[in-house]
């Protein structure tokens, strides 16, 4: 299981672009990554953005469905967060962090499996 958190900020999400592995460095994503074994998920969520981004968040609801990966072996599941007050996600592991609006959020290219989860997460921005 991959968990991803979608860190909603006055009508804004958080996107974060990889730096590796090459195949995927480029691509955007949530930040997130694998639940250790007998880690609960929103615990991971909470330890991944803590190390990706150095900000202490609180997890919210489900976003979208569960997603199937390639080689169909891990399932990409995304949750909305919340930065808890004073927070500032910064780039420690990706190359890029950017603040993207309904409108805004074709503008990058995600990873293949975040594309209807990012479509979920339109109408709560206030798109259509
Ligand atoms: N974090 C994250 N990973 C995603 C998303 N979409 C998606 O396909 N993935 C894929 C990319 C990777 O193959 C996998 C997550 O791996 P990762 O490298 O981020 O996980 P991790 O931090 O636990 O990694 P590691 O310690 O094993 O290196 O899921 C997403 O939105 N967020």
């Amino acid at each position: 299981m991959v968990v991803g958190a979608a860190i909603i900020v006055d009508g804004r999400v958080l996107a974060c672009e990889r730096s590796a592995p090459p195949e995927v460095a480029g691509r955007w994503e949530f930040p997130g990554g694998k639940v250790e074994p007998g880690e609960i998920e929103t615990d991971a969520l909470i330890r991944e953005c803590a190390e990706e981004l150095g900000v202490r968040v609180e997890i919210g609801a489900r976003l979208g469905r569960d997603v199937r990966m390639a080689h169909g072996r891990s399932v990409l599941r995304v949750y909305v967060a919340r930065l808890l007050d004073g927070e500032q996600p910064k780039a420690l592991e990706h190359s890029e962090l950017r603040w993207l609006a309904a409108d805004e959020l074709d503008s990058v290219p995600w990873l293949p499996a975040d594309v209807p989860i990012v479509a979920a997460l339109r109408p709560r921005l206030g798109g259509s």
